[in-house]
């Protein structure tokens, strides 16, 4: 069987993964990801998601039960040819500190024996992709950021075009601005090139954030649920999910869902919460108009694609209670109520369990 579209890039058949001590790492998997996408494994630490993760390129071997990629079992392929058809990033970006950042990117494509040129040519397109300038391409690893470094990684790992990308924690050791960076970029990326990407991390905002689907493990090896950020949000197959989704599951599903529905209208005329605004309608403040002093509070407007979260903040923090919305220029388009907020909230929650009920 050949991927295609619609059909199923990796497939996991009770893989097994006991190691030569005893540990049980993976315990009987059976989970099927379909072409395109992004898997992310989460589950505490040792619960078996990097085991999980090396026995699709074959860095591990399953003690039993079977694994393939493009309809093919891994254990009859050349372990090495398989590993340079499929990406593979890691914590730290995992580069060869004596070899420039375009020889690092370029590893794969020489391997495969592209020839020096065309290996350079490619990893001078890829810094580009990945947003690097092009005058990083002749650093050394340690004169980039760390940030830069998992860039170098992500382009590296995509220089030969592998329909393929094993990501293993590969945002774990940068600070959380530069994190959310990256995640974006990714997902840019993810539009553009729709790869299936397996993504390990322990940070369940990062996989409600990235995934198409998520799948929890818990210690043993066991896979608990595997569903869409949304119906595991809505509905935790058990505690052990619930607990590791935390007490903010409710909110956190508000982030999968944006502002755009939510009616506006207005701003109310003769409030005591005033919003300013600039020559160009954009709004500046909240000013009480009771207060002599002319207090203003900081607004935060929010435009359609702004995340229902991110609404149910402002309009707590607001002292009029009202969120002003804008439009992609900045321009005041109205405002939305806390209780328009906290209705939609509402349907969003029972439109969740419905659907995965
Ligand atoms: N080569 C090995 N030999 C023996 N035990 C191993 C080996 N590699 C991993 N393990 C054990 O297998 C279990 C699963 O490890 P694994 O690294 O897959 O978990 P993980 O979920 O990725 O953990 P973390 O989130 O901490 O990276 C752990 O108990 C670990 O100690």
């Amino acid at each position: 069987m050949q991927p295609g579209k619609g059909l199923l890039m990796i497939q996991f058949d009770k893989a097994h993964k006991r190691f030569p001590n005893g540990t049980t790492a993976v315990h009987d998997l059976t989970l099927d990801l379909p072409e395109g996408g992004v898997t992310v494994l989460v589950g505490s630490s040792g619960c078996g998601k990097t085991t999980t993760l090396r026995m699709i390129n074959r860095m591990v071997e399953p003690t039993s039960g079977s694994i393939r990629v493009g309809g093919k079992d891994v254990l009859e392929q050349d372990a090495a040819e398989l590993r340079r058809s499929i990406g593979y990033v890691i914590q730290q970006a995992g580069l060869f500190p004596h070899r420039t950042v375009l020889d690092n990117i370029a590893t794969v494509p020489l391997l495969l024996g592209w020839g020096r040129r065309k290996a350079r040519a490619r990893a001078v397109e890829l810094l580009e992709t990945v947003g690097l300038a092009a005058d990083a391409g002749k650093r050394y690893p340690h004169q980039l950021s760390g940030g830069q470094q998992q860039r170098v990684g992500v382009a590296r790992a995509l220089a030969a075009d592998p329909p393929v990308l094993l990501m293993d924690e590969p945002f774990g050791a940068v600070d959380p601005v530069v994190r959310t960076q990256l995640q974006d970029e990714l997902l840019r990326l993810q539009r553009e090139l729709n790869k299936t990407i397996v993504f390990v991390t322990h940070d369940i905002d990062e996989a409600v954030r990235l995934g198409d689907r998520i799948a929890v493990f818990r210690t043993g090896g066991h896979l608990v649920q595997c569903a869409s950020p949304a119906e595991l949000l809505a509905r935790p197959a058990d505690a052990f999910v619930a607990d590791f989704l935390g007490a903010e599951r409710g909110l956190k599903l508000l982030s999968l869902t944006t502002l755009e529905e939510v009616a506006q209208g207005p701003a109310p005329e003769g409030a005591r919460w005033q919003l300013t605004l600039d020559a160009g309608r954009r709004p500046l403040a909240w000013r009480d108009s009771e207060s002599k002093g002319e207090a203003e509070i900081p607004v935060r407007p929010l435009r359609d694609s702004d995340s229902l979260l991110s609404a149910l903040n402002e309009s707590i923090a607001a002292p009029s209670g009202l969120v002003a919305r804008v439009d992609a220029d900045g321009v005041l388009t109205g405002v939305t109520s806390r209780e328009d907020i906290h209705a939609r909230a509402g349907q969003v929650h029972s439109a969740a369990s419905t659907v995965a009920a």
